[in-house]
């Protein structure tokens, strides 16, 4: 379903009420009384106080609980200028140490000149009754701050940069922001403001900065490279970068090497060289994947395999688990043992969770403390339900911080590692360049390392091709376990898998066991299948409940078959409409009590309890229920999966129905029965190791609606995600310097 057009409004008033604000987006919900009427005004408007004027630019939008309400894109602020609004204004405490008698006191004093006063002529507040020297020093002080940090936003909002980027601004460079600005407009794109280069492109040609000077070649190049990032590139070759460069900025080769040179110089690029190319990187990147390769050699160096005769206790492990190793994760688990850092991957029913078992078994048996993490929260639970080890996400391990200027950051570094001797990840395909960098600096020099993919599923939503550099680097002892064990083979959900990523189409024709094929060439019935398979058909048959054990996973976002439409088209299916059932509205989705939802960002600042226990942060991809939405307090309450978190409607926006997810989502998770709609779309979409992922995510059941023909052709399509990294060549050089 399309949301209908909506036309841009004007609406200008004074602020009666603030009613909500959000420091750290700046998002506000306020009453704005205009000519006719009050308007409830939300928005990321920044700080607004009751009594300024504002003139907003926006949309009128229906909330189902909050009913209308004026979405406003764009705001320019005045300050009040008569006597009352003044009055209002300072009294609802935007000056620290003015509360609403003191204001009345002043603004009886200057009347509509007050603001005038407190700017300019500060010590003239003496005067007033209450206010000493020192306070009035610091009113000075205050009014100075606020009134910059005002301007400051006033200032951006003509080039319709949100407020939020002006308060960033301001927490880095205070009152001095304007001058900062002005001199380089382009200071705004650096990660500590993070504002977008098309932005600062419109505020620094009303400032006539020239084309070719160096700071808009600087910005526009680390702009480039990190836009790159987002399609998984570390790096970007330099014989691609410059054309690229000199036609996105409109510059001459000339210009570009010149900025280039300079940039290398002064540390804000980094350059690789692989054979005859040089490969360009930005400084975090090239720090993280260098590190990577430094750290692997040290550890490699340090820990020469041992020559003690393990077969003993993995005959003892053999006899106490009943089970007989095959020679593979035999050779797994003395690798293992013996060595500082080892892969073991392998395909579905391989036997990877059954060896890693073992390790871990034999590590405690030795005393050694061992640690178990995993990208997601999903994935560390699935791994502590296979293994009944405790695991925590990689994030929960490190202990996430936030430093002064609010960037992300870790409490375990090489200043304070984490408390192990053995350190498990599971689902390495998952975990991107800069996370593993995070989580090798937090380890003790001799902590050994164990790290479990599958190198066949997707890579990390993160930049780089970590599994894949790691494994293909040739200095890392890998296992890579291939027999599918007898228990496994029976399952076609396991064989089929892997027919699928040796490029063999799988078997659609098996009318019983767990995977089964349901044509549907034409995308509305494809549709309605999907919908009665969950709310019906599979409840009926296998006993599934629809929303915990099914789960719909689709390759696009977008279509009938893609998730938004499904999800709508589930929603109404499975959770309808009822008349005193509380909702919430996001622009793609009308929330519910009873929905099924995922959070689609990391959010460090929600709390939780389980269990008497309490936490802080909602991670992206933990999948969730509704269980109240309480509209007065702008809350909704969510299990998520035992974790009950009051969930603030203003990062609602965050949430998306999870009635289905893309494969890129579903990674790393597990469902008892998964349907998965494919018939006809975006070709980048349809791929080999995108269907492969997702077969893989079905425990006990998997059905595939739609087209034979597009199925076999994602098999065929062997397109791997070619992703610039320069990691496989920096192990390589220590392989082939070690030789
Ligand atoms: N040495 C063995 N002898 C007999 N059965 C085994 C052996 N190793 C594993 N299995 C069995 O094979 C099946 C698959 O093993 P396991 O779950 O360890 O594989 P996996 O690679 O972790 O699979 P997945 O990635 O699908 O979770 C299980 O039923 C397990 O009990």
């Amino acid at each position: 379903m399309q949301e209908p057009e909506k036309r841009m409004l004007r609406l200008e008033g004074v602020v009666d009420k603030v009613l909500f604000f959000n420091e750290q987006n700046g998002y506000i919900v306020l009453e704005l009384e205009t000519d006719q009427s009050i308007e409830t005004v939300v928005g990321e408007l920044g700080e607004i106080e009751d009594g300024e004027t504002l003139l907003v630019e926006g949309e009128y939008i229906t909330h189902s609980k909050f009913g209308t309400q004026f979405k406003a894109s764009y705001c320019e602020r005045k300050l009040p200028s008569t006597a009352e609004n003044i009055r209002k204004y300072l009294s609802s405490g935007t000056i620290s140490g003015i509360g609403p008698s003191l204001a009345k006191r002043i603004v009886d004093v200057f009347g509509d000149e007050t603001l005038e006063v407190m700017e300019h002529q500060p010590e003239k507040l003496r005067t007033i009754k209450g206010i000493s020297e020192k306070k009035c020093q610091e009113i000075a002080r205050e009014v100075q701050k606020i009134f910059s940090l005002r301007t400051l936003m006033i200032y951006l909002s003509q080039y319709h940069i949100p407020a939020r980027y002006a308060m960033k601004a301001f927490q880095q460079w205070g009152v001095n922001s304007r001058d900062v600005i002005d001199g380089n407009p382009y200071a705004l794109c650096g990660e500590l403001v993070g504002l977008p280069f098309q932005k600062a492109e419109v505020l620094a040609r009303s400032l006539r900065i020239a084309l070719d000077s160096d700071q808009r070649i600087l910005a526009g190049l680390q702009y480039l490279l990190t836009e790159n990032t987002f399609s998984g590139h570390t790096c970007l070759p330099l014989d691609k970068l410059q054309p690229l460069s000199c036609k996105y900025l409109g510059i001459g080769e000339q210009d570009f090497y010149a900025n280039y040179n300079q940039a290398l110089e002064n540390q804000q690029l980094y350059e690789y060289k692989k054979g005859e190319r040089e490969f360009v990187y930005l400084p975090e990147y090239y720090i993280a994947e260098s590190y990577i390769a430094d750290r692997i050699k040290v550890i490699l160096e340090f820990s020469a395999p041992e020559d003690y005769d393990y077969e003993a206790l993995i005959d003892l492990e053999e006899q106490e688990k009943q089970i007989k190793y095959e020679s593979l994760q035999r050779k797994a688990i003395t690798t293992a043992l013996s060595r500082g850092l080892m892969v073991l991957t392998g395909g579905p029913g391989t036997g990877k969770t059954t060896t890693l078992n073992a390790i871990i078994s034999l590590y405690e048996k030795q005393g050694k403390k061992v640690l178990i993490a995993a990208p997601t929260g999903r994935a560390a639970k699935r791994i502590s339900d296979l293994t009944g080890y405790e695991a925590k996400t990689i994030h929960r391990l490190l202990e996430v911080q936030f430093d002064s200027n609010e960037r992300l950051t870790f409490k375990h570094n090489e200043k304070d590692p984490l408390d192990c001797e053995v350190l498990v990840v599971d689902e390495m395909s998952m975990v991107d360049v800069l996370l593993f960098e995070h989580l090798l600096r937090a380890l003790k020099l001799h902590c050994r390392i164990v790290l479990v993919g599958d190198s066949d599923q997707l890579p990390s939503v993160g930049a780089g091709n970590l599994l894949r550099d790691l494994i293909d680097g040739g200095c890392i002892p890998v296992i890579a376990l291939q027999e599918i064990f007898r228990q496994a083979q029976q399952s076609c959900i396991v064989t089929n898998a892997h027919r699928i990523v040796r490029g063999e189409d799988p078997d659609l024709m098996q009318k019983q066991n767990d995977f089964f094929f349901l044509q549907r060439l034409k995308p509305e019935p494809a549709c309605e299948l999907v919908i009665s398979l969950c709310r019906d058909r599979l409840p009926k048959a296998y006993g599934f409940d629809p929303l915990n054990d099914i789960q719909v996973i689709a390759p696009a976002r977008k279509g009938t078959l893609g998730v938004i439409a499904l999800n709508q088209a589930l929603q109404e299916a499975l959770n309808p409409k009822k008349k005193s059932m509380a909702e919430c509205k996001t622009a793609l989705y009308t929330f519910r009590v009873g929905d099924k939802v995922m959070q689609t960002r990391n959010n460090y600042d929600i709390l939780w309890k389980k269990d008497g226990e309490q936490g802080t942060g909602i991670f992206n991809g933990d999948i969730g229920r509704i269980l109240e939405i309480n509209r007065a307090q702008m809350m909704a309450t969510i299990d998520f999966d035992g974790r009950i978190t009051p969930y603030p409607l203003d990062v609602l926006d965050q949430l998306e129905l999870a009635y289905a997810i893309t494969v890129h989502k579903s990674q790393g998770s597990e469902f008892e029965a998964v349907v998965i709609p494919i018939l006809g779309g975006f070709e980048k979409l349809y791929y080999r190791n995108l269907l492969y992922t997702a077969v893989t995510r079905a425990k006990k059941l998997l059905i595939l609606v739609g087209s034979r023909k597009k199925i076999e052709e994602m098999v065929h399509n062997n397109r791997r995600t070619n992703r610039y990294s320069c990691l496989r060549h920096m192990l390589m050089q220590h392989e082939q310097g070690s030789n």
